[in-house]
């Protein structure tokens, strides 16, 4: 796919929901392509503004750089055509960008840059590690706030000042006087996107202050419902929005906060309760219990 200029690559997915698919393993906990590819073409069948693949929900943590680079380039190849994929970079800055120059050699069209991992930084080591990652890449680039490296406001100014490709902030945090802070400072400049697990949760109170749009894990395996979701909060339909709260996202939340790392394996959990098989998720995550999986399969079934 021809390189996606980055303000237009924003333009477009700021306006609608983004699409955080998982990574299907085999038996054997190797990268299952086939099962993948299958996913990735259901996913795109649907309205969805953008795919991101190998993202948290995508196990991307548990990807060396090889697999990373191979599950982009099979994104690409599937759904490139019809959604813009969106890349990780991930770990230090040498790394990082390693995999933002492989992304964009494998036809990504944007990068999504997580949090360096284990050390704590300080907000000016973060912006030249950031920087350098925008520098090395033509890619439009999404910055994701959280863990180690939680942004301050006047970071995020000075980091979309020094660097014309950094598109957009993702929100892991969900701190409304750092969100509003930086809106205040920074507006429209960048795009926003809601990142907090099963961000539904927080989805009408974000777009207050200016979040459009938010990586639906949920998307995975109710892309239906997930869309009326995401069209109830841009309508701010306050009632429809607490409706499927209630129905569904609270009783789901329930489950996904039994065990750390659920938010993932519960989405691949969905997968199976729909008869899509998600497979099971790569140690250090556990999967659901046999119970577990009973209660979400039930809760799935009275709103499909
Ligand atoms: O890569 C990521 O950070 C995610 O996968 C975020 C999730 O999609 C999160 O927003 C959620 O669980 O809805």
């Amino acid at each position: 796919m021809t390189l996606l200029p980055p303000d237009v690559l924003a333009d477009r997915l700021k306006s609608g929901l983004l699409s955080f698919p998982v990574t299907h393993f085999d038996a054997d906990l190797q990268f299952d392509e086939a099962r993948y590819r299958e996913h990735l073409a259901w996913q795109a069948s649907f309205d969805v503004a953008g795919l991101f693949a190998a993202g948290g929900t995508g196990e991307g943590f548990s990807l060396s750089s090889a697999e990373m680079d191979r599950v982009v380039r099979v994104a690409v190849d599937e759904v490139a055509g019809k959604v813009p994929v969106i890349a990780p970079a991930t770990g230090g800055t040498a790394v990082s960008i390693a995999q933002a120059q492989a992304a964009q050699a494998a036809g990504a069209s944007g990068l999504l840059l997580f949090p360096p991992y284990l050390t704590e930084a300080s907000q000016k080591g973060l912006v030249e590690h950031i920087s350098a990652v925008c520098r090395a890449t033509d890619l439009g680039v999404i910055v994701y706030s959280r863990a180690n490296a939680v942004l301050a406001d006047a970071t995020v100014a000075e980091l979309a000042d020094r660097n014309p490709n950094l598109i957009g902030l993702k929100d892991g945090v969900g701190d409304i006087e750092q969100m509003t802070r930086t809106y205040a400072r920074v507006g429209d400049r960048l795009i926003y996107v809601g990142g907090l697990p099963t961000a539904e949760t927080f989805a009408l109170p974000l777009l207050q202050l200016g979040v459009s749009t938010y990586s639906s894990a949920l998307y995975n395996f109710l892309p239906e419902f997930a869309l009326r979701f995401y069209a109830a909060v841009r309508a701010q339909d306050r009632p429809a929005v607490y409706q499927m709260l209630t129905d569904f996202v609270i009783p789901y939340l329930d489950i996904r906060d039994r065990a750390r790392g659920y938010a993932v394996s519960i989405v691949k959990a969905g997968l199976t309760t729909v008869g899509r098989d998600g497979g099971r998720v790569r140690p250090p995550l556990t999967d659901l219990t046999e119970t577990e999986l009973a209660e979400l399969t039930t809760l799935v079934e009275k709103i499909s």
